[in-house]
């Protein structure tokens, strides 16, 4: 069996060496020529495998039979173009949500510190309610964040059944909301798609002082009509993880949001792997072969994995100093400007994520809480973090 594997899939030896013939290639050049003579493909987001993608590699004699992306979303990948051709296809949900939630915090704790503000005081809007969206919420709920949640498809889906969380819409949320985290997928047709779900009329709506952050997909802003509202009245704040055009992003709107990084809010390294772990297991069920290798015995022990924390820190400082300890997103801000300034804009994107270093996430840190920040217990249990 052949399996045209992304050469950024970490522990693609491990996980599908043993499955057949592995044959690594750069995301962007997984085309239409490599599926057609790959039995099997697992890529991660780069990879576009649209409906004429799909229909070449299948022309003539196609040995694909299975599809798997490692990573949550799904948009470059037209699933209902491989079930027509009668490929099956797999992807990793909710892989890397702990990771794209451990950056919101980063950013938004690291936005609180340079600007002289507190995250508590702040009322938080999350669009897009779901595998990370929620494990946000729940963290903010943690810290004692007032949160409004917008989510029309799951408010459609759900209803008004008792225990439902209440869900509020779009332009409600963003009247009422300082800081506003966009996780939704790029929905580009039908009654609730994404695309330019922030266009030009809802961010000249933002009031002064807002804070917008996209970790959803790039499309989901019109980039253009945030770059002339920072440029205008420059009175919002803007934290960019993912941007329309990825990797040749436009450099003026990098220079202009607070915290510009390139698509790597989930590259935790314990999220990467479970993506791949989640599509060797999937693969398997396909073959009907039992998934022996566990996900434990891909992940080495955490470099930092325990901090000590006196008595005498605020909340938010104690918290700041735990997330540093495993992720500073101004790493990850930097080596943005430097790589794309060296190498130029599509190649320095690129390189930021081809040679990301290891991250882990902040469930894997242990923290000892001495004399007097006991009451720091609740706060960091709801991180993840254990505490003693
Ligand atoms: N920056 C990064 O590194 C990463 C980005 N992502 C992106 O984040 C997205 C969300 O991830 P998950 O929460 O795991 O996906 P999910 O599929 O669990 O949740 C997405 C939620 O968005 C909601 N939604 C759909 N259309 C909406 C609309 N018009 N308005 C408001 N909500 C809407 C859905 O109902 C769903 O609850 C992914 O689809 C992916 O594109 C995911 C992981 C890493
Ligand atoms: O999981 C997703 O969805 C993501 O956006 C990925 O974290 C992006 O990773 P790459 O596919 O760009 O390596």
């Amino acid at each position: 069996m052949r399996i045209v594997v992304d050469a950024n899939v970490p522990a693609a030896d491990a996980c599908f060496g043993e499955l057949g013939e592995l044959i690594r290639l750069p995301g962007r050049e997984i085309d239409a020529a490599a599926l057609r003579d790959a039995d099997v493909v697992v890529v991660r987001s780069i990879t576009r495998i649209d409906e004429a993608v799909v229909d070449a590699a299948m022309s003539g004699k196609s040995r694909l039979r299975f599809v798997g992306t490692c990573t949550i979303g799904t948009d470059p990948v037209d699933t209902r173009a491989l079930a027509r051709h009668g490929v099956s296809f797999a992807s990793a949900p909710g892989c890397n949500a702990e990771a794209v939630v451990d950056y919101v915090l980063s950013s938004l704790l690291t936005l609180a510190e340079r600007q002289g503000w507190q995250l508590s005081e702040r009322r938080v809007g999350i669009v897009g309610v779901g595998n990370v969206g929620e494990r946000l919420r729940k963290r903010l709920a943690a810290m004692g964040i007032e949160c409004l949640a917008c989510d029309p498809p799951r408010a459609e889906a759900e209803g008004a059944e008792a225990g439902v969380p209440h869900f509020v819409d779009l332009d409600t949320l963003i009247d009422e909301c300082d800081v506003l985290c966009l996780h939704t997928p790029l929905v580009r047709e039908g009654p609730h798609a994404t695309r330019h779900l922030f266009d030009a009329q809802r961010i000249a709506r933002l009031e002064p002082g807002t804070v917008l952050l996209n970790a959803g997909r790039g499309d989901c802003v019109d980039g253009l009509a945030l770059r002339q509202r920072l440029t205008g009245l420059g009175d919002i704040s803007a934290v960019l993880d993912v941007w329309e055009s990825e990797p040749k992003i436009d450099a003026a709107l990098r220079d202009l949001v607070e915290i510009a990084t390139p698509h790597i809010a989930g590259y935790s390294m314990d999220g990467k792997l479970r993506g791949s772990h989640q599509v060797y297991a999937a693969l398997c069920r396909y073959l009907g072969l039992p998934a022996r290798l566990t996900l434990d015995s891909l992940l080495p022990a955490p470099p930092v994995p325990r901090l000590v924390l006196d008595g005498g820190l605020e909340p938010e400082d104690a918290l700041r100093r735990c997330l540093r300890a495993v992720y500073d997103v101004r790493r990850d801000h930097d080596s943005l400007y430097r790589e794309s300034r060296q190498r130029g804009m599509a190649a320095g994107f690129d390189a930021c994520r081809a040679d990301y270093p290891p991250r882990r996430e902040l469930a894997t840190l242990e923290v000892e809480l001495r004399e007097g920040a006991r009451e720091l217990a609740p706060l960091l249990e709801g991180m993840g973090c254990r505490v003693d």
